[in-house]
């Protein structure tokens, strides 16, 4: 199997150095997003029945949920070599025309961030993913011609973390379309004993469900602090990841019982005392908290409205009881009844 590296925007070097080992090869070592696994088992199992290249796959999610890995897992599961590149990579038509006519039949073309691929790279994405066919010019000038190229079948994964962002005739493109939803507790809880099991870290399952709990609903965030905990086990108690060491090392890292970190505590609370709960936009709201429109909505906000902190409504974002009670502040009437 060959790949070139690719490093995710939120994805420390780390991250990555350790990724390598428990990151899920097989669908049955993906945890959670059972939907998902129930249905990419049954399209897997079908094309390998017909001998066909799999159906192109949209896989969209907030950032750490498991994009990459499932598309690492399906190439796996069909027995194909998996080529990973980005939208932002792609420059020109060239580029893309280059990567295509290298695949073998039935491999998968991964395409993180594929909501960033420029127009014309994307024009000639069509005619590829619908006919395995491209057209591509040879010289330049009068002298250029347009020449048709066959490509064998093969198999499209793109991953972006909104399917908003994608144009509507690339979506209408993939014949699969996964959402990943952040994970339960109980879910993370696995992933942690399953990553503790395989970096031999002594942690008991109540340490593990201390972490889960502080994950944000993300096996990224509950394999990084996994790593963190681990730290603080080793210094400050016997090695061993017990929930009280798991509650004393998240407490050290600001991360609070509902895993809200210092970021998600102060988009809450400027909402509440700057816009006197809101709804304000998002763009003032990010000029408030010094941070980019994209991060605010891609990574920060999802997790927050998920767990009923956060309205997004039609005038703007607005805090919910919810996120006035866990700051202990006194929730204005208004929304103690809305929300
Ligand atoms: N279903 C899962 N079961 C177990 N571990 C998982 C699962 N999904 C993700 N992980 C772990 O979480 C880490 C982050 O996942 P991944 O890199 O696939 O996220 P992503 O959605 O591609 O994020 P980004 O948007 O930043 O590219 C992986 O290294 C993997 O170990
Ligand atoms: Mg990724």
């Amino acid at each position: 199997m060959s790949e070139d590296r690719i490093i995710a925007p939120d994805a420390t070097r780390e991250d990555d150095a350790v990724e390598a080992s428990i990151r899920p090869k097989r669908l049955d070592e993906y945890l959670g997003q059972q939907p998902v696994r129930e249905q990419m088992k049954i399209y897997i199992d079908a094309a390998k029945g017909r001998g066909e290249a799999l159906d192109h796959v949209l896989i969209f999610g907030p950032p750490g949920l498991g994009k990459t890995t499932l598309s690492h897992v399906i190439a796996n599961e069909l027995g194909v070599n998996l080529r990973v590149t980005s939208g932002p990579v792609i420059e020109k038509a060239g580029d893309l025309a280059a990567l295509l006519t290298n695949l073998q039949p039935h491999d998968v073309l991964f395409v993180d961030e594929i909501h960033r691929l420029s127009p014309v790279v994307e024009e000639v994405l069509y005619p590829a993913m619908e006919d395995f066919q491209i057209d591509i010019m040879i010289g330049e000038g009068p002298a250029a011609r347009s020449i048709k190229l066959d490509l064998p079948p093969f198999t499209l994964i793109g991953a972006t973390t909104r399917a908003g962002l994608l144009t509507a005739p690339l979506r209408d493109r993939f014949g699969i379309v996964q959402r990943l939803e952040f994970y339960t507790p109980e879910e993370l809880t696995k992933i942690v004993r399953r990553s503790a099991r395989i970096l031999g870290i002594d942690c008991a399952p109540e340490g593990a469900a201390g972490i889960a709990n502080r994950s944000r609903g993300t096996p990224r965030i509950a394999n990084r602090l996994l790593r963190r905990v681990r730290d603080y086990a080793q210094v400050k108690a016997d090695g061993a990841i017990t929930r009280e060491v798991a509650d004393a090392a998240t407490v050290m890292l600001k991360i609070d019982a509902q895993g809200f970190d210092e970021l998600d505590r102060r988009l809450l609370l400027t909402i509440i005392e700057s816009f006197d709960g809101g709804p304000v936009g998002v763009e003032s709201l990010a000029a408030a908290l010094s941070e980019e429109r994209g991060t605010l909505e891609d990574v920060i906000e999802p997790y927050l409205i998920q767990q009923g902190f956060l309205v997004r409504t039609a005038r703007g974002r607005m805090a919910a009881a919810k996120a006035y009670r866990h700051l202990g502040l006194q929730p204005r009437a208004r929304e103690a009844d809305l929300f």
